[in-house]
């Protein structure tokens, strides 16, 4: 590879995902922290928005190409909620058991076929920060909030994501799975494709 692409996240758990998942295209990331840019402020009303914020502002702090993620749970019953404010939905941001915990209390008594949700990932890739046309692509993952917390791998709304195409939560799935199944999975297929069509790192 020719040149190093920042990833613009600070969520550990994205990150180890990332990791392996460009590893699978030989392609190698960094991470924002490992050149201290400062968190971009999530002003934006769509994942769209959110990760075009985030990129331009990891390219503006360290002159490098960029990708983001900004992703969440969309949550049928409750009109769409979290949605793009899933990391901050029990107020303090990144407070994963809390954020599980106040989804689990909004649904409590709500039947299982209207517990329908899908997590939702968007990425945006950033040449560089005044980049008038940055690659974005999406990728989402069907499934419904379980009743109760089950598995420990992942991260975030994870443990009660139920998967219909496994028979268990998305924290139960190996890693590998997950991997192959998850919106983030999907979206970083399409931008690869992107990146083919492109000639980006060729
Ligand atoms: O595969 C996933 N499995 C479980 N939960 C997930 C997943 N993907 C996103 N999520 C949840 C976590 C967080 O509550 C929100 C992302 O919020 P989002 O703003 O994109 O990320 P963040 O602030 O944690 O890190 P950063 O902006 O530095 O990438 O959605
Ligand atoms: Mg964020």
């Amino acid at each position: 590879m020719s040149k190093t692409i920042v990833l613009a996240s600070n969520n550990a758990g994205k990150i180890k995902e990332f990791n392996t998942l460009f590893s699978q295209y030989g392609i190698e990331v960094k991470p924002q922290g490992e050149f201290n840019v400062d968190e971009a402020e999530e002003t934006g009303l769509s994942f769209i928005e959110n990760a075009i914020l985030k990129a331009r502002n990891a390219c503006e702090h360290t002159g490098l190409a960029s990708i983001a993620d900004d992703s969440g749970i969309e949550v049928d019953y409750l009109d769409g909620a979290p949605g793009i404010y899933s990391a901050r939905f029990a107020g303090e941001h990144g407070d994963n058991e809390a954020n599980n915990a106040l989804l689990l209390q909004k649904l409590e008594g709500v039947p299982t076929e209207q517990r329908t949700a899908r997590f939702h990932c968007v990425l945006a890739y950033m040449r560089h920060k005044d980049d008038p046309t940055p690659l974005v692509v999406q990728g989402s993952w069907e499934g419904r909030i379980l009743e109760s917390s089950a598995g420990v791998e992942g991260f975030g709304y994870d443990p009660i994501f139920f998967v219909p195409e496994k028979g268990c939560s998305s924290a139960s799935l190996p890693k590998e799975v997950k991997n192959q199944l998850s919106h983030r999975a999907k979206a970083l297929n399409l931008l690869m494709s992107a990146f083919k069509e492109k000639n980006i790192l060729a």
